[in-house]
């Protein structure tokens, strides 16, 4: 069954990125696009300042941009990809849903609500289920879910895969690449010979959004993963690919090997964007890097390498791509395990 699909926010970085993973994709088709009243009623191919490394798909340049409004969206879309500013999509998502609209969105509002599913399908997928409490809490006929922060997601199923031993303790340094910040969110006389060692409410993500992920759902609520998870966000001058120095304490004592195992471990889902490999492991301590790793599983894959056991803990080092695993990828990889979970 083909399911028709609408992206909101579609000419900004994200959403181009989603535009183009919907390109041809086996289950999406691309139905409606929408972004802010300056770009409505234009052609996607003017309204969007196309800076994806592919070609404008054909089935998204001659789509007439719509404002965002859920009045605005077919009635046969079965899901939406949203990619708002945060301040926008927490004024809008919730009327799409009460239009009856179900929502794989990308933008940071919510993450933390208590009956807001936060996904990463291949580690988290019994959280999905939450939709059942935020139906009833809030009468919506549609469904909010949400993929992590970029930096978060980049951690957290090696975290996962840790968590067999005892998981006490994170300390995480990041390595941000500049599009994380958006097209024009970092200009380059900040960062050309540069890092900057602050991204605003950036740590504080990846601390408290980790802790949900890894936490446990029982049918009616969930239960944060109580490990202390502290991180130091970090903008460095790659384009694409968050790079993240990571300490991790558990509570059993365990080898480099064992380690490596449980990462190689991890299992990747039968849907579409599911790379398998989830997690590869890189021998070569200086591997992964952006440059070289990033589009590893069409972007999807999660690199690690360099394992060390050292009085800090387990030392490794991790990498996904961050407007593809990190953004674009982790709505559209949710879009597949809500159809597959019959959520549409
Ligand atoms: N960049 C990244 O790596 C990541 C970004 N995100 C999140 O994804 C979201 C989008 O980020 P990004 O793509 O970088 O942002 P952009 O600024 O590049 O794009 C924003 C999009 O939203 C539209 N828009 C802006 N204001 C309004 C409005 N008032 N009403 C309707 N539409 C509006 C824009 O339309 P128009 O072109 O008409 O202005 C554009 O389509 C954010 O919430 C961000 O935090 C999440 C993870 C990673
Ligand atoms: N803050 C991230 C990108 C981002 O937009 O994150 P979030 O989805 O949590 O707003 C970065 O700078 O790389």
């Amino acid at each position: 069954m083909t399911v028709r699909v609408g992206v909101l926010g579609a000419t900004g970085a994200v959403g181009q990125r989603c535009i183009q993973l919907l390109d041809g994709h086996p289950e999406f088709e691309l139905a409606a696009v929408t972004a802010s009243e300056d770009s409505a009623g234009l052609p996607y191919s003017e309204a969007a300042k196309w800076r994806v490394d592919s070609p404008i798909p054909s089935e998204a340049a001659d789509l007439t941009v719509r404002a965002t409004d859920p009045d605005e969206m077919p009635d046969d879309v079965d899901l939406v990809f949203s990619s708002l500013p945060s301040g926008v999509a927490a004024d809008v998502e919730p009327d799409f849903a009460e239009a009856g609209y179900v929502l794989s969105s990308n933008s940071s509002n919510d993450r933390l609500a208590d009956d807001v599913p936060l996904v990463i399908p291949e580690i988290n997928p019994g959280h999905l289920d939450l939709l059942e409490v935020q139906r009833d809490e809030r009468g919506w006929d549609g469904a909010v879910v949400k993929n992590p922060n970029c930096s978060t997601i980049t951690m957290v199923p090696t975290l996962a895969a840790l968590d067999q031993f005892g998981l006490e303790r994170v300390q995480v340094s990041t390595l941000q690449a500049v599009s994380g910040a958006g097209y024009s969110g970092v200009s380059s006389m900040e960062i050309i010979d540069n890092v900057i060692p602050h991204i605003g409410g950036e740590e504080e993500k990846m601390e408290t959004e980790s802790r949900k992920l890894l936490g446990t759902f029982d049918g009616a609520e969930l239960a944060h993963h109580d490990a202390d998870v502290s991180a130091s966000c970090n903008r460095v001058p790659t384009i694409d690919g968050h790079l993240e120095n990571v300490w991790a304490e558990t509570r059993d004592d365990v080898t480099e090997a064992e380690v490596e195992d449980a990462f190689r471990a991890v299992e990747s889902l039968d849907l579409p964007s599911s790379p398998d490999p989830l997690v590869e492991v890189f021998e070569d301590p200086s591997r992964p890097q952006p440059r070289l790793d990033r589009t590893l599983g069409g972007g999807m894959t999660i690199a690690a390498g360099g394992v060390q056991t050292t009085p800090a803990g387990i030392q490794y080092n991790t990498l996904a791509h961050n407007t593809i695993r990190g953004a674009a990828g982790a709505a559209v990889l949710n879009g597949e395990l809500l159809q597959s979970e019959g959520w549409l």
